[in-house]
């Protein structure tokens, strides 16, 4: 399997799309750390994969991404279970253009520091073992993913010049069937007028299904050529985006 032995920590695991990575993780013979803020979906959840991949290799952190202290504990925790970590997928995330500073907390900052959390625990320079850290994907929501594409190709290319041996890549699907999007609509705020328009939207492009995200996550999450990129995908297209380049 290609992810034998190998430690994975998936944020906001507990359903929807981080839950899929979470079980294709598992399929591929990783030990899988969830983190969550809903305690209830995630010990349920916990139970379940525990069934059916042996209480060894999963592992459940009831913590708020917001609180980077918690995080720092739950990162501890996982390194002293597990004996470190290979793979992070920064994946919890949120859509509330009402509670807008909520999203650029959640969907950026904290997944700026759950990003600077994981390096220290993957870095070569500090006894790690290198890996992985994707994920990304309303004005703010939109800013705020905007951001954290940004905040890849940065690290990847801080990693890349600093040794680190970590990539860093995001995966940028169009609309999931997932509580995010089922409850998008109702998050709009000022925005709400648009609803109808995003909906049509959506029928037209057509709407991905969790395992198809979770399947380009194994991509990027298995080709080690694959540092700073950002993967695009779509129901009828995938493809890795260009960025201009000054060189
Ligand atoms: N559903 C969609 O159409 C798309 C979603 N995305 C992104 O994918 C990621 C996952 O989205 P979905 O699975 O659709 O959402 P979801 O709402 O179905 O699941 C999100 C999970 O994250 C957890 N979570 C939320 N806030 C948290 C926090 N502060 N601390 C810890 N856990 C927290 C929730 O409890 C839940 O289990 C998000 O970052 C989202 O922006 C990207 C593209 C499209
Ligand atoms: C009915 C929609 C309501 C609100 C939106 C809900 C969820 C959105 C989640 C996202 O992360 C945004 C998803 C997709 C953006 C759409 C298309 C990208 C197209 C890219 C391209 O054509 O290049």
């Amino acid at each position: 399997m290609a992810l034998n032995g190998q430690v994975a920590v998936v944020t906001g695991a507990a359903m929807g799309i981080g839950r899929a990575i979470t079980e294709i993780l598992l399929q591929n013979g990783a030990k899988v750390a969830l983190i969550d803020v809903d305690e209830i979906a995630g010990r349920s959840l916990l139970e379940i994969l525990e069934k059916q991949f042996g209480s060894d290799r999963v592992l459940f952190l009831s913590c708020d991404v917001e609180s980077e202290e918690k995080l720092k504990v739950a990162f501890q925790k996982i390194a002293e279970t597990f004996g470190g970590v290979d793979i992070f997928c920064n994946n919890a995330g949120i859509l509330n253009e009402i509670q807008w500073q909520k999203t650029i907390s959640i969907n950026l900052v904290s997944a700026i520091s759950g990003n600077y959390l994981a390096l220290e625990h993957m870095s070569r320079q500090n006894g790690g073992r290198g890996g992985i850290g994707p994920l990304p994907s309303c004005p703010v929501y939109t800013a705020s993913k905007h951001g954290l594409l940004g905040f890849t190709r940065a690290m990847a290319a801080a990693s890349r010049a600093s040794g680190y041996g970590v990539r860093v890549n995001a995966l940028c699907p169009s609309f999931v069937q997932t509580e995010l999007f089922s409850s998008g609509p109702s998050r709009l705020g000022q925005f709400a007028h648009l609803a109808d328009e995003a909906a049509q939207f959506a029928e037209k492009i057509g709407i991905l299904t969790v395992g198809e995200v979770a399947e380009a996550f194994l991509e990027l999450a298995t080709d080690e050529t694959k540092n700073g990129e950002a993967l695009l995908l779509l129901p009828k297209r995938k493809q890795y985006v260009t960025f201009p380049s000054f060189l």
